[in-house]
């Protein structure tokens, strides 16, 4: 029989949106079978920090601020340092990212790649999105899965005047499910 795996999903969110693309990463995680999830608020994972060895693969989101990491997502990644960087308790252990910002791009490539090099400096494997863009051609609706067009982990897009209950929308919320799936899965085979 197949071992059951645990996917830990940490995130910051600070209206909400960010939160509504954890919570389809979640449902993505549990569509697979024999697969455990957690969705850890940033906070909540710096609080209990020492429970993160126990986890087996790590889906890790903030919204983009500024052209990068949330700064409480970034207290997380820092929290992170004496307890487990020089031990390498996280080391091999599968890794993806998430971003949700109001531009399409909006500089959110950079924040998936400060979570990539965190998740690097840790010894992590570093999962990416694993979907075509396909919102790039004359037929295009503007509908299609990765629609934001990132390789590194998800991108998302809630516009500005729009609250977590109506952004982002529904083909994002899709591709973090997804991206949960393909994680769920990465790690399943990984450790089988
Ligand atoms: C301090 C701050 C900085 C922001 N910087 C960016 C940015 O660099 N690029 C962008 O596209 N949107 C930016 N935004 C918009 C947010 O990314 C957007 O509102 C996002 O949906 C917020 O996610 P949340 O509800 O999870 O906090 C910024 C918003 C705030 C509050």
């Amino acid at each position: 029989m197949s071992k059951q795996v645990s996917i830990a999903i940490i995130y910051y969110s600070g209206m909400g949106h960010t939160k509504k693309v954890a919570e389809h990463v979640y449902k993505g995680v549990l569509s697979v079978p024999n697969v455990t999830a957690r969705l850890f608020t940033s906070d909540e994972a710096i609080k209990e920090i020492a429970t993160l060895e126990n986890f087996d693969g790590f889906i890790f989101g903030s919204p983009t601020y500024m052209g990068n990491v949330a700064a409480k997502f970034k207290e997380f990644m820092e929290a992170t340092s004496p307890v487990y960087f020089r031990q390498r308790n996280l080391q091999d252990k599968i890794a993806a990212g998430f971003t949700n910002s109001a531009s399409f791009s909006g500089d959110k490539q950079s924040t998936l790649l400060s979570i990539f090099t965190f998740a690097a400096q840790h010894g992590m494997i570093w999962v990416p999105l694993g979907l075509p863009p396909l919102n790039n051609n004359s037929q295009s609706t503007g509908n299609e899965p990765n629609r934001c067009g990132f390789f590194t982990g998800l991108g998302t897009q809630s516009n500005a005047d729009q609250s977590a209950e109506f952004a982002p929308p529904e083909t994002d919320l899709l591709t973090a499910e997804s991206l949960g799936a393909r994680v769920a899965k990465i790690t399943h085979k990984f450790n089988n």
